[in-house]
């Protein structure tokens, strides 16, 4: 689901939102869905050295037409002064500042603090905030971008009785020497999800797309991706298991 998100350190943020009457007025949602490990959060690194406020939207994909609506359902048009840049406005708020970028860039930004607020996916903001308490949730559903961090696994073979993540991590297969293999682009929820989960031998590949791919190729026993129709899954002859749920987005 997608989500507005703010740096904690820029309070004057808010009297943007407080100023907006749309049905996407902020309120401090429970920032726990976020709040995993915090790794590496540079939140805040430096003081913003410019006057407006600065909106990350997502520049293109799936979230990005959406993501437009959302903003005209609410009276906020963006305006691109020129297609092939990468900077709008929103002329019902003059010191407010849009920049397209990718959703992890979005999320790249507001860590650094050259954003200070954006809309992405609670997938990127748990994947790439890891739980930095400088990232703040300010709606946590957006109705749009439905989706859900999952485990699938073959149909066939060795785990055609294999239905729960229980199940899974009982099988004997899994050792030192030959552990489980999990292909996913979610290196940091993978591994920790795992391991929650108490899965001693895994480990961890990555790859930028087509990972249903990577078990009928014999590079990985099972992945970690983002499911929403499941057609994907379907089409590749792999199945989610019960308890296999990283998040749902
Ligand atoms: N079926 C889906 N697959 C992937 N993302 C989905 C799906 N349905 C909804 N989403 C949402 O859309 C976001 C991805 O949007 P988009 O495709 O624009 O990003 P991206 O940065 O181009 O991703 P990628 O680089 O992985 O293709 C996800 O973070 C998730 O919240
Ligand atoms: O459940 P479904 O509706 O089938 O959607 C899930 C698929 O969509 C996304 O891939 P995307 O289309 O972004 O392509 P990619 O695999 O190259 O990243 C995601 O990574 C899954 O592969």
């Amino acid at each position: 689901m997608a989500m507005w998100i703010m740096t904690r350190l820029y309070p004057s943020a808010m009297s943007v939102h407080s100023s907006v009457k749309s049905p996407i007025l902020c309120q401090y949602a429970s920032q726990s869905q976020s709040q995993v490990a915090v790794v590496n959060g540079k939140a805040g690194s430096r003081v913003s050295e410019w006057n407006e406020i600065r909106l990350g939207l997502p520049s293109k994909g799936r979230m990005s037409a959406d993501t437009l609506d959302l903003l005209k359902d609410c009276q906020l048009s963006v305006k691109q002064v020129n297609p092939r840049q990468y900077v709008a406005e929103i002329p019902q708020i003059p010191n407010l500042e849009v920049w397209f970028q990718r959703p992890k860039d979005i999320l790249r930004k507001l860590l650094s603090g050259d954003l200070d607020l954006g809309i992405v996916g609670l997938d990127t903001v748990s994947e790439y905030g890891q739980g930095n308490e400088d990232l703040i949730i300010v709606h946590d559903a957006l109705e749009y971008g439905d989706c859900h961090l999952s485990i699938a696994i073959p149909k066939y073979g060795i785990f055609e009785n294999v239905n729960s993540l229980k199940e899974l991590a009982q099988m004997p297969q899994w050792t030192e020497e030959k552990p489980l293999r999990i292909a996913t682009g979610f290196t940091y929820l993978g591994p920790k999800f795992m391991k929650d989960n108490g899965f001693k031998h895994v480990t961890f590949s990555t790859a930028e797309g087509a990972l249903e791919a990577a078990p009928a190729m014999g590079i990985a026993d099972a992945i970690l991706d983002l499911v929403s129709s499941g057609t994907t899954l379907r089409e590749n002859n792999l199945k989610e298991i019960e308890g296999g749920v990283v998040l749902e987005s």
